[in-house]
């Protein structure tokens, strides 16, 4: 597939500072509609990526291509971003907070219907320092919308917010997706990347480790199935099978057929009483690739 097959690519793309590579060698490429994720932990090179193919951040080396053309000053009305520390002006009400980002634009959104998108109907008149974190998320991504953007940048927009919180955001990601909106995240959450996106990216030290849709990655990499057991559920004196490996305080076997599993851990006299079975996630992939987990 040629790099106009994507709404933005990224071809070779490293940053330097002194005595770090932050990002070595990174090439990917979004097409229009999707939901992109860049997953990896601290420090491994989300932010830096995503600031270069925001156009924020010039390359040591490699190009970003929009629309398969280099950025230009039109790329900048064309995308909104969602930084992970926006300062919001001090004094300002939600309202004249919204208002005050449509005037930088030639074209901006319909308020109101920004307004209803992103649930800020009851808030409008609310002092932006007095807005809960889900509440200032929801503004942060409005004010990324307010030029009505083919692209939105949103870097952890959900880092530091509640369970419930998290998951109000993830249904207004998807109002936003269903408007046609490309979406570019990043996260070091796994759960959220499995919820949101089409296709990932893990990243670890500059580099991408591996890229697809995540339940291809999923498969492609285990059986159907995880069992997890404490370390002293299996009996001492006996050796594990072929598909068990031993994490930490656990044991976990790879299996197909759950049924044939039990049977065989009842065969070895393991104990069942704290068994958990799991469906294979991208916490799990990740761990096997990198040999640690992504929650830094
Ligand atoms: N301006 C800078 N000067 C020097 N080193 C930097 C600079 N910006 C980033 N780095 C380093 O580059 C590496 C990648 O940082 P980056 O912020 O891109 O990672 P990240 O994956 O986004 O992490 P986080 O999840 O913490 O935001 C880190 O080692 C970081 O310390």
């Amino acid at each position: 597939m040629t790099n106009s097959a994507f709404l933005i690519a990224a071809e070779g793309l490293e940053k330097h500072y002194p005595g770090v590579r932050a990002v070595d060698g990174i090439s990917l490429g979004v097409r229009a509609g999707q939901c992109f994720g860049l997953l990896g932990p601290n420090g491994a090179g989300k932010t830096t990526t995503l600031e270069m193919l925001e156009g924020i951040q010039t390359p040591t080396a490699g190009r970003v291509l929009f629309q398969g053309r280099p950025l230009d000053r039109d790329f900048r009305e064309r995308i909104g971003i969602q930084f992970q520390a926006t300062a919001l002006q001090d004094f300002q009400r939600v309202r004249e907070s919204l208002a005050m980002f449509a005037a930088l634009y030639q074209h901006h959104a319909d308020l109101d219907e920004l307004i209803q998108l992103c649930h800020l109907g009851e808030i409008l008149e609310r002092d932006t320092r007095k807005l809960s974190g889900g509440q200032r998320q929801r503004l942060l991504l409005a004010i990324a919308l307010v030029n009505d953007p083919a692209l939105v940048f949103l870097d952890e927009p959900t880092t530091g917010l509640d369970p419930q919180a998290r998951r109000n955001f993830w249904a207004l990601i998807d109002r936003v997706r269903a408007r046609g909106t490309t979406l570019l995240i990043t996260t070091h959450y796994m759960e959220e990347a499995e919820r949101l996106c089409d296709e990932i990216a893990i990243v670890d030290h500059g580099r991408i480790l591996i890229q697809g849709r995540p339940s291809a990655l999923i498969d492609a990499h285990f059986p159907a199935a995880i069992l997890r057991l404490p370390s002293s559920a299996w009996p001492a004196d006996e050796s594990l099978p072929a598909n068990a490996e031993r994490r930490d305080t656990r044991i976990e076997l790879y299996v197909d057929e759950v049924p044939a599993a039990l049977e065989q851990l009842e065969r070895h006299g393991a104990s069942l009483i704290d068994l958990r079975i799991d469906r294979p996630s991208l916490e799990d992939l990740f761990l096997k690739l990198t040999g640690h987990s992504l929650r830094a």
